[in-house]
């Protein structure tokens, strides 16, 4: 194991900005001022961590306070971003120990699973972190793209600016998110960090826009999007980039689509966060021409692991004894008997023999309920130690959605 010889430190408000500069400097960018103060409105300055050289801040990992939602409810998640080190640094360890630290840190604040976003996704595997949830990146021909005709009165579409009608959007994410695994909560400072619309950011398209959909019982959907212009010699040939469609009807779910493929003037859409099992690839005429194409999403650690299994639901009764092993958190280390169902949860250490062995990273794919117990099985790295232990549990570990993930925090 390679160690740090530089201590890490708690950071303090003032950090924030010497932060952003070595953030935007590893990630190739620039400052964006508008965003950079959204950023700092969510940066809770005693859950981040640096390393200095001298006085040359080096490193930072940083983590924010949210719920995450899982199979049957939700769970405090520790949201883990502003990870890096700087080129002068890299490779000697920094990340490491940001990262033993901070593991550290959230079991003792009491979260049971921390959450992230990868740049990369062979950083995280060694800390025990679990690829949980997949997202599809669809980018289509719109000219290529059919949906179904309106069978009946499909209600009502508004446009308006997104910022105007917070309430709506906060009011429809609350109440479809609530069974959503994978989604995290917003209070306003994650909806202004949602929503700040930089013009420096949008490359040359519009101010982001929302359209709402307006059914009998009023609004109950939205999509946020924007459009780009796009002349070729032939004609108009613009995009539509639709970063959210939320709605809680299948009436404002098909009402929305059908706008946002029918832009005039526009003959492609992008959409990069759609869900594994998007109801838009089984509604349009022709799936291929979404040209989906699967990406890692959300990774998932188990800091805790009697206390994240206990509070997930499982889709089917189980009771199945699973020998842990986990070599940076060793209290995870150990056999623990889980029993649980759609209804309740417990897990607690075992007496019996273990059914399945696996490492805390399986776990955290298993987590959100998107990956199956048989996949990690055939790959060796879960292992069913009684027979008919992987066919007693893995239905119970799925869920009746994919797990998806909306922003990128
Ligand atoms: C949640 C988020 O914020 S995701 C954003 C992560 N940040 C970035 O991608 C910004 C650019 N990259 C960086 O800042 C750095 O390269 C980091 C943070 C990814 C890695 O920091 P380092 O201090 O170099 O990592 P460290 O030396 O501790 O490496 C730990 C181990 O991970 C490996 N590793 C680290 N980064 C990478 C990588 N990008 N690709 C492959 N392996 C890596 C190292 O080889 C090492 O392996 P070993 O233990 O077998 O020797």
């Amino acid at each position: 194991m390679t160690t740090s010889p530089l201590p890490i430190q708690t950071a303090r408000a003032e950090d924030f900005d010497e932060m952003g500069r070595l953030l935007n400097l590893l990630f190739h960018h620039g400052l964006e001022p508008e965003a950079h103060e959204t950023e700092r409105a969510i940066f809770e300055p005693e859950r981040g961590l640096l390393i200095r050289d001298g006085t040359e801040l080096v490193a930072t990992a940083a983590a924010f306070t949210r719920a995450l939602g899982v199979p049957g409810g939700s769970v405090p998640a520790a949201h883990v971003s502003m990870v890096g080190v700087a080129p002068t640094h890299r490779r000697r360890g920094l990340l490491n120990a940001l990262m033993r630290r901070q593991l550290r840190d959230i079991r003792q604040a009491g979260e049971p699973v921390a959450v992230l976003w990868a740049s990369e996704g062979r950083i995280y595997p060694r800390f025990g972190y679990g690829l949980a949830a997949q997202r599809l990146q669809i980018t289509g021909d719109t000219n290529e793209l059919r949906l179904p005709a309106p069978t009946g009165d499909e209600g009502r579409l508004r446009l308006d600016r997104p910022t105007e009608r917070l309430a709506d959007l906060a009011r429809i994410h609350d109440r479809v998110g609530a069974d959503r695994p994978g989604w995290s909560a917003r209070d306003d400072r994650w909806w202004r960090y949602v929503l700040v619309d930089p013009e420096s950011q949008r490359d040359g398209a519009t101010e982001r826009r929302v359209v709402l959909h307006e059914g009998p019982d009023g609004v109950d959907g939205y999509g946020l999007f924007r459009t780009k212009a796009q002349w070729e010699g032939t004609g108009p040939r613009g995009l539509t980039t639709v970063d959210e469609v939320v709605t809680s009807s299948a009436a404002g779910y098909r009402a929305i689509w059908r706008m946002l493929l029918s832009i005039d003037l526009a003959r492609r859409v992008s959409f990069l966060r759609a869900a594994v099992d998007e109801p838009l690839l089984r509604l349009v005429d022709e799936p291929r021409r979404l040209g989906p194409q699967l990406v890692d999403a959300l990774w998932v650690r188990l800091v805790d692991v009697p206390a994240a299994l206990a509070a997930r639901r499982y889709a089917t009764d189980v009771d199945v004894v699973v020998e842990v092993t986990d070599d940076l958190l060793p209290e995870n280390t150990g056999r623990w008997r889980l029993q649980g169902g759609p209804k309740t949860a417990s897990c607690v250490p075992a007496t019996g023999p273990a059914d399945l062995a696996c490492d805390v990273r399986c776990l955290g794919e298993l987590f959100l309920g998107g990956t199956g117990l048989t996949t990690l099985a055939d790959t060796g790295r879960l292992r069913e130690l009684r027979p008919g232990a992987l066919a007693h549990a893995g239905p119970a570990f799925g869920w009746h959605r994919a797990p998806s993930a909306l922003e990128v925090f």
